[in-house]
């Protein structure tokens, strides 16, 4: 294990090498399949942190897709790309320049291997400035509801000048501080809640600051892998009452509200909150973004605004989240890899 700098030589992240190289073609008597020939393995790459490792590949999961011909194997950072595998799919989240280039490469010169996902697709949601902009460009209204994102303004530079650019956009308080860059490292998650105009000064750019949107403290984390969809309830920041609005003054940092711990699944809540966005806007939603996104593997973060039945905002994506929490994704992850691996291994043979 060793570790690598990222893109602005800033954080570092740990990595993961081991030593695996595989016969060219894999073939397995694939446990319990009864009389059925031995199916050929998919073998899929990986290249994750140490933390993802650890809540991804657990046992369960890794003891599943064994049993349905699906083996893992770690992609050794020292040694080429090309020269490890054959790989069946490359499940990557990694970050720096490096990395991505040597990614793009590999897809290049092996367009058999199903990448997830593009280099470049996932570069995307890593601004701020660009994440929810798929989500805005496509307008959706129907009427199980309508999804839009939150009023958000760029910050680069100059905190002085903040007050005066959220007067000339319009902006209206509270206003949610999110770091421009959304690199996984822990000070992209570090957000705060600025209550008040002057005190907005106090902030460090580059930064989004978006309009805070009142949903009953409750968020709905929408799962994508392929075309399945899972989602969850969780705590979320508590609404600001008019009130508290006028009285509190300056900016408060809030920690990482939306992990783990934080499942609101099985709390007393108010059912007016807690119902689960209409199923058909989810997917319809996910399909899409699925598409203009050019992403198999990601999850958003959905609130329903206050007092509203069907008025939904997306105020994050995140690129092959914690997929650990999601129920039963071993199940719909090693399905999801075997019907990528099977879909292509029909096409070789047809
Ligand atoms: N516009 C908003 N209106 C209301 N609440 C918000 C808004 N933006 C963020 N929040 C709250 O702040 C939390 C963190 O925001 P966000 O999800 O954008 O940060 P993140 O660091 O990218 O989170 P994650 O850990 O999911 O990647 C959200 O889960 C939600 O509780
Ligand atoms: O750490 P967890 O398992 O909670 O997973 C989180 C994941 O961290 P990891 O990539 O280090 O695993 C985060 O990725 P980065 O932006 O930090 O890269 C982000 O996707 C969160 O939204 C995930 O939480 P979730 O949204 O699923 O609750
Ligand atoms: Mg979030
Ligand atoms: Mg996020």
């Amino acid at each position: 294990m060793r570790l690598r700098e990222n893109d602005d030589g800033g954080e570092k992240e740990e990595v993961v090498e081991n030593d695996v190289t595989l016969a060219q073609n894999q073939w397995c008597p694939v446990v319990n399949a009864g009389f059925s020939s031995p199916k050929r393995l998919v073998v899929v790459g990986y290249a994750l942190t140490t933390k993802k490792i650890k809540s991804f590949l657990q046992p369960k999961l890794e003891g599943l897709a064994r049993n349905k011909g699906i083996l893992f194997v770690a992609i050794d950072h020292n040694r080429p790309l090309s020269d490890q595998g054959p790989f069946d799919i490359v499940l990557h989240k990694l970050s720096g320049k490096e990395w991505r280039q040597v990614v793009e490469d590999y897809r290049q010169s092996h367009p058999d291997v199903t990448v997830l996902d593009p280099p470049d697709a996932i570069q995307h949601l890593r601004n701020r400035q660009y994440m929810l902009q798929a989500v805005a460009d496509m307008n959706l209204s129907d009427s199980y509801g309508i999804v839009g994102v939150p009023r958000q303004l760029v910050i680069k530079r100059e905190a002085c000048a903040i007050p005066e650019l959220v007067n000339q956009a319009g902006l209206t308080l509270p206003l949610v501080a999110k770091p421009l860059v959304a690199d996984g490292s822990a000070k992209s998650h570090e957000l705060s809640l600025a209550y008040e105009q002057f005190s907005l000064q106090k902030l460090e750019p580059p930064l989004v600051l978006q309009e805070f949107v009142n949903h009953g403290g409750v968020l709905f984390k929408v799962y994508i892998v392929g075309d399945a969809i899972k989602v969850v309830r969780r705590f979320s920041l508590p609404d600001v009452s008019k009130w508290e609005l006028s009285k509190d003054a300056g900016i408060y940092n809030f920690p990482r509200v939306s992990c783990a711990a934080a499942s609101a699944d099985d709390a007393d809540l108010d059912p007016t909150v807690a119902e689960l966005p209409p199923r058909p806007l989810l997917e319809k939603l996910a399909k899409e973004l699925r598409w203009r996104l050019g992403l198999r593997l990601f999850n958003l973060d959905i609130i329903r605004e206050y007092g509203t039945r069907d008025h939904f905002y997306v105020i994050d994506i995140n690129y092959f989240p914690g997929y650990g929490k999601m129920p039963e994704y071993e199940h719909i992850f090693t399905d999801f890899l075997l019907s990528l691996g099977q879909g292509k291994y029909k096409k070789r043979s047809g």
